[in-house]
């Protein structure tokens, strides 16, 4: 079928993905216009979509999976400067643009275009500049932060070693002050000090944060930050004193070079080290500057709040594959001389995917409400007010920790909806999945992370239990003082406090838990090691509580003046969300809440009504993400639907097609088959 687009161009659209556009019975843009967080945004957003991606520069000639691991690299550098360039000359300074920053989602929505896995500059942007931002004085700001926007420098952050990435006290790496020559002498004393992982370090910056640990007059204080040039400016050899090199290939991130770095007492100036929350005078004197000593960790707690919106828009993507290709593919024949349905009619494929959908915006208002908190904090903390800040770290813990584990298991559901061409490259499934699952690992483990949270709710529950006053996102914690259970409630408000008391419940059982242990006798670290497992699962009840609550008050928020289908659709869209979750954790519902074995039949008829109520609605779901083709990169999830033709064209790029036989005929297979060999 021809259709006619409005930029003047004629495509041909597959008849399927027609129909379904047909059956849509909500204006897209209006949810593009919510998901975007105004109409200004969106229409900013197109604009640095056009100016970066009209031109072509962001495709490949040769797919990267043919290239050799080199060549990727280079490919990856050559774009980045393209990427880059265009960031820095022509969009930093567009109107409006300024207040965005580096960092932008829609910077990060358009180097999808650019690279299929990262790129070797990812960390320059997302931790470099941000630790100067966070870290320096305002003398080392006017310094770094200009040559680091301008990419004089490039550079990354390198703070995880061989030995230690979760433990940052225990990191080896020394910087010992010498007051003689007013330096820091860098020395990696052990094989497990060698920095390893860093972004970008091993071929790409010549410059990079190090966390290490301070010394001077002869006493440790602990790690702090330090600016280290690696390479030479012109020639960009490794400096005298150090080792530096690329760690090798990985699940994925292969053209992110990420790298090893070993000091042989390397020395930098004294003004080197970030200065903004301690000190180190010319003398050698120490000076703690910061009220709170854990402001150095700044940066993860900025990268694991901006995660929450990656994975909102990762999802976003392998959502608007799965649900394209499930409307273009038909299989199998329920019904005798009936023709074969469309795969996104099953049940069972609405279930796979409608919740991909919804958990994509419910991690788009909770990462626009906990960037709002982040930004709020930090405004806190340039007053000297520093009491909201455990909030925040317990905060963005648990919803990194969620997010990019829920994100990764909802992507590897979308490549099982897309059955076998899901496992193609081209489908982009695969590479979505293996950067998103890295990120479960990275900027703070899953378990690492909840147990941050779970520190913070004991805490918390121990100023409950003394009638104190607490925080907005644990308030909840004194229904579980309430000795009666309330009847079961299965409205979405009803639903969300029941599983806020699911949560309590959980945290009270670990304090039990924790007390029984101290009362028979072993001391509060064992006890606490001895629940750890419940104090997992109590800061995961605590997290998607806190999501629940977020998605349902901002999804009334954020409709409260949309058209009334729209406004329905989110809803429920919303409601499914918490339909599902109810019944994926019945047996936390039946333990904490008054829940009945009908109440869960009920539920479930509920949750398969409101996928026959979205089904028409799919396809327009995922078209107001609003994801262009370039940065899709699928073959199975373009606007048009035109899936075989694509995976076609893609199969015959294979170099294995460039000849009709192979030469290893010849050589092996021929030899092998006539027993001559
Ligand atoms: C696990 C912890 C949190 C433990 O730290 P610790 O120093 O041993 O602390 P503790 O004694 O257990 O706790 C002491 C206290 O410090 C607090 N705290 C810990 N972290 C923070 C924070 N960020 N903000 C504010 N407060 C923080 C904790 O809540 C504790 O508070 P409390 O004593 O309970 O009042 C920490 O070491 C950590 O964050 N580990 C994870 C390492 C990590 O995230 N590495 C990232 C490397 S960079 C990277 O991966 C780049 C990815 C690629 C890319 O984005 O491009
Ligand atoms: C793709 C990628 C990019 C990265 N980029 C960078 C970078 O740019 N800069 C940088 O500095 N680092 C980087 N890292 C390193 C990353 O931050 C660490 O790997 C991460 O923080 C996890 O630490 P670890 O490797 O020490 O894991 P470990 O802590 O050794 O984890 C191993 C296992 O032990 C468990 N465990 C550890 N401690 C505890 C505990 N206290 N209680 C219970 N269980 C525990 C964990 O849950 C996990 O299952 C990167 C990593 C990856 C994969």
């Amino acid at each position: 079928m021809k259709i006619k687009m409005l930029a003047g161009k004629t495509i041909e659209i597959n008849v399927d993905l027609v129909k379904e556009r047909a059956k849509c019975n909500f204006n897209i843009r209006e949810v593009t216009h919510i998901l975007d967080g105004g109409e200004k945004n969106t229409i900013q957003r197109k604009k640095i979509e056009d100016i970066s991606l009209n031109d072509g520069q962001s495709r490949d000639v040769i797919p990267e999976e043919y290239l050799s691991p080199k060549e990727r690299y280079e490919n990856a550098v050559k774009k980045s400067c393209i990427y880059a360039r265009i960031i820095k000359t022509e969009l930093m300074n567009m109107t409006g643009l300024e207040t965005l920053g580096f960092n932008s989602p829609v910077f990060r929505r358009i180097a999808d275009a650019y690279f299929k896995e990262v790129t070797p500059l990812l960390a320059h942007f997302g931790m470099f500049v941000p630790t100067i931002m966070g870290q320096c004085t305002p003398e080392q700001l006017a310094h770094w932060l200009p040559r680091a926007l301008n990419f004089e420098i490039v550079g990354t952050y390198v703070q995880t070693e061989l030995g230690h990435g979760t433990f940052i006290r225990g990191l080896e790496t020394t910087a010992t002050y010498d007051p003689q020559t007013e330096e820091f002498v860098l020395h990696s004393p052990t094989l497990s000090s060698y920095k390893w992982w860093a972004g970008g370090l091993g071929k790409t910056v010549n410059y990079c944060v190090v966390v290490a640990q301070l010394y001077t007059k002869g006493v440790c204080h602990g790690v702090h930050t330090f600016i280290v040039q690696i390479r030479d400016e012109e020639t960009h050899m490794p400096l005298p004193g150090i080792r530096v090199g690329d760690i090798g290939p990985k699940m994925g991130y292969n053209t992110g070079d990420n790298g090893f770095l070993v000091f042989n007492h390397h020395r930098i100036p004294r003004e080197n080290m970030m200065m903004k929350n301690a000190q180190v005078l010319k003398d050698g004197t120490y000076v703690k500057v910061a009220r709170h000593e854990k402001l150095t960790y700044g940066t993860m707690v900025y990268v694991r709040v901006m995660l929450v919106n990656e994975m909102a828009f990762n999802l976003a993507k392998a959502v608007t594959i799965a649900v394209r290709y499930s409307a273009v593919r038909r299989q199998s024949q329920p019904k005798p001389n009936q023709p074969e349905p469309q795969v996104l009619d099953y049940l069972t494929q609405q279930h796979k995917l409608f919740i991909c959908i919804a958990t994509a915006h419910a991690l788009q208002f909770t990462s626009d409400w906990l960037y709002k908190t982040f930004t709020s904090v930090l405004a806190d903390i340039r007053d000297d007010k520093i009491d909201t800040l455990p909030e925040l770290h317990a905060l963005s813990s648990c919803l990194k920790a969620i997010c990019t584990s829920d994100c990764a298991a909802f992507i590897e559901i979308c490549r099982f909806a897309c059955g076998g061409h899901g496992y193609m490259a081209s489908s982009n499934l695969s590479m979505i999945y293996s950067y998103v699952s890295a990120t479960r690992t990275y900027e703070g483990d899953y378990t690492v992370l909840l147990l941050q949270t779970a520190r913070f709710l004991v805490k918390a529950w121990e100023q409950v239990e003394k009638r104190r006053p607490v925080t907005s996102t644990i308030s909840y914690l004194s229904h579980a003082f309430d000795k009666l259970k309330k009847p079961w409630d299965g409205s979405n408000e009803g639903i969300i406090r029941a599983f806020q008391r699911v949560a309590a419940g959980k945290i009270s059982a670990c304090i039990n838990c924790i007390r029984y242990h101290q009362k028979s006798g072993k001391d509060f670290e064992d006890a606490w090691q001895l629940t750890t497992i419940q104090l997992v699962a109590a800061a995961e009840a605590h997290c998607r509580a806190v999501i629940y609550d977020t998605y349902y008050n901002e999804t009334i928020r954020l409709t409260a003046s949309s058209s009334p289908n729209v406004k329905s659709v989110m809803e429920q869209l919303c409601t499914l969300y918490l339909l599902y979750w109810s019944l994926e954790r019945t047996g936390d519902l039946l333990r904490f809440t008054s829940l009945s074995e009908k109440d869960i039949f009920d539920l479930q008829q509920r949750y398969e009504k409101m996928l026959a109520v979205i089904r028409p609605n799919a396809v327009g779901l995922v078209d107001a993400f609003d994801i262009r083709d370039e940065i899709l990169n699928s073959t199975l999830g373009a606007y048009d639907g035109r899936v075989y033709e694509r995976l076609m064209e893609e199969a015959l790029k294979s170099p294995l097609n460039a000849e009709p036989v192979n030469s290893s005929f010849h050589k092996h297979l021929k030899p092998f088959m006539q027993g001559k060999l």
